[in-house]
């Protein structure tokens, strides 16, 4: 038995359990789960078996619009996210909304049951120094295994469903025990077995309810990614062997696809990987592209996108229209309610995105499309992003010294860290860092030092820590107006700004405070933008100025009268 453990632990990490010559098969037959009717790769081990000769069956082009509505009858992707299907109760709701739609033929996208992901994540950690005789014991592996089986017992379903991935769990756990450590790519297996079992669970029950269904793992499916594990991008060839395996099984046998989010299969080393935290959002607009279908509607547990983190400030409420490009930019400045790649396959695909709220079906949720009317839009949403550090970079060298941007950057690029904002004049640079990347590795200071380390040579640096960024999202032709407003709120405040940056044609104005001025500023600028008239002061004071408005979206571009 610890024999058989110590070599499936090797095999785990071990990259070399893909035989060299495998490798460039597999790069060919990547798709190769794209073959209609094809098996399922077996799901033991961290390398997923390769399929050979299947790369011609991921060939077909990405469906248009409306093709695969006509062809398989899909017409909507419905994603679940974990509160959605947190428990037995949840799931039996989620059919239910499910089915009162019967005239949509939906791919359901589902995410790990309630805060399953974190569960994992917390037990592989505790797994890396408590020893293996009590990996059996970790706290977390019971709330996992517990949840599973009564929320199956309560569905009447079969605890065969999931005893095979507990006792695997339970397997791994032990083998990341003996091993003493957890590698990015074990902690991507780790994770999937929340997907791979909520799947399963909801599809055996949409099945008893007579309703016919199939799940898919997302890396037997064709989702091919890049080997980033814990952050992985989708690759191209995704596209067509989604499409094709969807469509071709449909065909066979028409079925409701229950389909894991998050996750995906690098295209290197075959193992399972996963999109970042939040990712099934961009399995539902992946899987939206490639089929090409009329809306992709994503359900959680708020009434849409709001004006701004209903945590920070209750008072928040739906914004009804937004475009991919400030949807995209609220993710990427923090806003947890969508993954910050999910909007990019939906304006390539011109798909719209529905938010809506599980609890509260009837609510109209919001809608993102490609462009909107911006006639009576100023400000949009709010978005807070804490802990962020900020450097100040000044010139050692004269006034006028060229290639000192580039110098900066460069050894950003070198040590391989994102910069999430920056400020400029020609001898100095105030940026900050994108936390998430920094911190989810370990050697969060050394590298803060090397970065200091390797600036100084070119200039005198300061390292600013425990500040935050106030992301305001808007409509750039009113950026004045807001930038006005914002300052004179803040300033009635008493907060320093202490960086700005807006892109020539961006939706967003970035400003930097401290960290503990940070959620009284975004509740300021809350009640004066959204609660007290704002807009309608200023629509009116456009009408008394005779200024006729413009169709345009959110970027700028001109669209018409
Ligand atoms: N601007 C915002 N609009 C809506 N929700 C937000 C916003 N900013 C943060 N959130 C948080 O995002 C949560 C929904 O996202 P998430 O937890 O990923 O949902 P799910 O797990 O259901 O997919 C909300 O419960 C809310 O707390
Ligand atoms: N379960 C994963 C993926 C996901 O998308 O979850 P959710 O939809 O609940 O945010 C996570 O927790 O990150």
């Amino acid at each position: 038995m610890v024999a058989a453990l110590r070599l499936a632990a090797v095999a785990w990490d071990s990259p070399t359990a893909v035989s060299a010559s495998r490798l460039g098969r597999e790069r060919a037959s990547l798709c190769a789960a794209a073959r209609p009717g094809g098996q399922c790769c077996a799901r033991r081990g961290l390398v997923l078996r390769c399929q050979s000769g299947g790369g011609a069956a991921a060939t077909a082009a990405t469906l248009k619009k409306g093709e695969a509505a006509d062809a398989a009858g899909f017409t909507v992707v419905m994603k679940f996210g974990g509160s959605s299907v947190s428990s037995a109760a949840r799931m039996r709701e989620m059919a239910d909304l499910i089915l009162s739609f019967p005239e949509e033929r939906p791919v359901v996208v589902l995410s790990a049951m309630g805060k399953t992901t974190n569960n994992l994540l917390l037990a592989g950690e505790k797994a890396v120094s408590c020893g293996a005789p009590k990996a059996s014991e970790i706290n977390e592996l019971a709330v996992i295994k517990e949840l599973h089986l009564r929320t199956i017992d309560e569905l009447g379903l079969d605890s065969s469903i999931v005893s095979g991935f507990l006792d695997e769990l339970e397997q791994l756990l032990k083998g990341v025990a003996m091993m003493k450590e957890l590698t990015l790519r074990t902690r991507d297996y780790l994770v999937s077995f929340g997907e791979c079992m909520s799947t399963r669970i909801f599809a055996a029950y949409l099945n008893k309810l007579g309703k016919k269904a199939r799940q898919y793992d997302a890396f037997d499916l064709g989702f091919i990614t890049t080997d980033d594990f814990t952050n992985a991008d989708i690759l191209e060839a995704t596209y067509p062997a989604v499409a094709k395996r969807l469509h071709g099984d449909w065909i066979d046998d028409p079925a409701i696809p229950v389909v894991t989010g998050f996750l995906g299969k690098g295209w290197k080393s075959c193992a399972v990987t996963t999109l970042g935290r939040g990712g099934s959002d961009l399995t539902a607009t992946t899987i939206g592209k490639a089929l090409g279908l009329r809306e992709i509607q994503v359900w959680k547990d708020v009434d849409g996108v709001l004006t701004c983190d209903p945590n920070i400030y209750a008072n928040a409420v739906p914004v009804p229209y937004l475009t991919f490009d400030e949807a995209a930019e609220l993710a990427y400045f923090g806003a947890q309610v969508l993954h910050p790649q999910s909007m990019r396959p939906a304006r390539e695909g011109g798909i719209p995105v529905r938010v809506k709220n599980s609890y509260n079906r009837h609510a109209p949720g919001t809608v993102i499309t490609k462009t909107r009317d911006m006639r009576k839009s100023i400000l949009t949403s709010i978005v807070l992003k804490s802990n962020i550090t900020m450097l100040d970079i000044v010139s050692t060298r004269m006034l006028g010294q060229y290639g000192f941007l580039a110098k900066v950057f460069s050894i950003f690029e070198d040590l391989g860290i994102s910069v999430d904002s920056v400020a400029t004049s020609e001898v100095s640079i105030s940026l900050t860092l994108d936390p998430s990347k920094l911190w989810s590795r370990e050697l969060i200071q050394q590298e803060l030092d090397n970065v200091v380390e390797e600036l100084e040579k070119i200039a005198v640096v300061h390292l600013l820590q425990h500040r935050s960024i106030i992301s305001l999202i808007g409509n750039v032709q009113r950026s004045s107006l807001i930038l006005e407003k914002a300052f004179n709120v803040l300033r009635r405040n008493g907060v320093n700004v202490q960086m700005i940056s807006q892109g020539a044609s961006k939706v967003n104005i970035s400003l930097v405070v401290n960290d503990s001025e940070a959620k009284q500023c975004v509740q300021a600028l809350h009640s004066a933008f959204f609660e007290n008239g704002f807009l309608s002061e200023v629509e009116e004071a456009d009408l008394a100025q005779n200024r006729v408005p413009v169709l345009v979206s959110s970027n700028g571009a001109i669209n018409g009268n």
